[in-house]
């Protein structure tokens, strides 16, 4: 048989196998439950897909015309890098445009045909050509993919970052593929060294990417771990956690640090005149409008049911109860709608500052203590934890 039909088998039959597992890979991962995230998956199955379409077109000159090989593994090619582009941003949540709907892939993908068709008649049979203009949109579009990379450019995940930097070393990947053209007259030579450069390529895209995706669901079960999926704050575990670290912080550093400790008031006759759903509903009202008044150092969390936890460092008794006045009347002011009626709810607030000498446990207590007197006092009322607890008042 010919030796350039048995490479251009072999070729297509290699960018055939990473397509399926880059196809299977993508369409089994576990991150499905976001929206966001599966459509972005689908982006980038689309990208691996059409880039093994793109070499099996280029590949296939010797069997179609010359003109459509090229109009073909271009279009491919376009195809397969603004899919990454478009992966990118679903993932970090900058469009609800899809591929078809975006102006710039179109002018992309008709100015390729167009300069295809042109440099063909110019140029005929100039693989280079093709190479440069191919090389030039690939470029493009590992820049443009640089900037979709983080979903919070202030907290970058480890995957990220290093998808980033993968980026960067595939920027000049595309000028190593035109080349062999210029070193080499053989052109056997320079299709295979085009070929391996093109897999080489996609094997670093491809790892890149799944290193990406795995950081996103690493990050996602480290963030379910911490959360509580109804209110959206910390759970309970790793407010403990935090509280620690910063109470040997706060001993340590001999800066003043406060509890709040607060309860929905008369919770069950939400549940109970409205229904389950409703209570939800103001769980999570309340749970936005605490995370809104308190500040960045401070950890908000979810305690239990409809109880919620504030820890304030570097405050002072003082500076507690102000805090807490202030997310009391915030609560008071809280209109929730439900699908029967419009409902306020009110909260009661128990505070405690920091005894450095017990731990944890005992502080909290103690923030429990004051939250039970504002309870008995009538509730929706801020009061602050005293050694002698009858005379605890704000
Ligand atoms: N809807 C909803 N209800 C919850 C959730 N967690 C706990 N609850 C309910 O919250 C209610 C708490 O009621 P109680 O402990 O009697 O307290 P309360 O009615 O708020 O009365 P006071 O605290 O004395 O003002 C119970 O009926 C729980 O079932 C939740 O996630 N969603």
């Amino acid at each position: 048989m010919d030796h350039q039909l048995i490479s251009g088998i072999t070729y297509l039959f290699v960018a055939l196998i990473i397509g399926v597992i880059a196809t299977l890979f993508f369409l089994l991962n576990p991150l499905k439950s976001d929206e966001n995230q599966q459509i972005s998956i689908r982006y980038f199955t689309l990208l691996f897909l059409s880039n093994s379409c793109f070499y099996v077109a280029l590949l296939v000159t010797p069997f179609v015309s010359h003109l459509l090989s090229i109009i073909l593994a271009n279009t491919f090619f376009t195809l397969a890098l603004h899919s990454l582009r478009f992966g990118l941003r679903w993932r970090a949540n900058v469009t609800n445009n899809h591929l078809y709907q975006d102006a710039y892939f179109w002018v992309n993908l008709i100015l390729i045909l167009f300069l295809n068709v042109w440099l063909f008649y110019i140029f005929e049979n100039s693989f280079e050509i093709r190479q440069v203009v191919s090389s030039i949109n690939l470029l493009l579009i590992y820049i443009i993919a640089i900037k979709y990379i983080f979903i919070d450019k202030s907290h970058p995940s480890s995957g990220e970052k290093k998808f980033q930097r993968i980026l960067y070393v595939l920027i000049p990947l595309p000028f190593f593929v035109i080349v062999p053209n210029f070193l080499f007259t053989d052109d056997f030579l320079n299709q295979s060294l085009n070929f391996v450069w093109m897999i080489i390529q996609t094997i670093i895209l491809f790892g890149s990417l799944m290193l990406l995706l795995f950081s996103d669901v690493i990050d996602m079960h480290y963030r379910n771990s911490i959360t509580d999926s109804l209110s959206g704050l910390f759970n309970r575990r790793h407010f403990m956690e935090q509280a620690s670290v910063m109470i040997s912080s706060a001993n340590r550093h001999r800066f003043p640090m406060s509890i709040i400790l607060c309860d929905i008031d008369q919770f069950k006759q939400v549940n109970d005149s409205y229904g389950h759903n409703a209570g939800d509903k103001v769980i999570v009202a309340f749970a936005q409008a605490l995370q809104s008044q308190a500040r960045e150092e401070d950890v908000v969390a979810r305690f239990g049911g409809e109880e919620f936890i504030v820890l304030l460092p570097q405050t002072d008794a003082e500076g507690a109860v102000i805090s807490a006045e202030r997310m009391r009347t915030t609560a008071e002011n809280i209109v929730v709608s439900t699908g029967k009626a419009i409902l306020n709810f009110t909260v009661s607030f128990g505070v405690a500052t920091f005894d450095n000498s017990i731990n944890i446990e005992a502080n909290i207590k103690h923030a429990d203590e004051a939250l039970y007197l504002a309870k008995k006092a009538g509730r929706n009322q801020v009061k602050m934890y005293s050694e002698n607890s009858q005379d605890s008042n704000i």
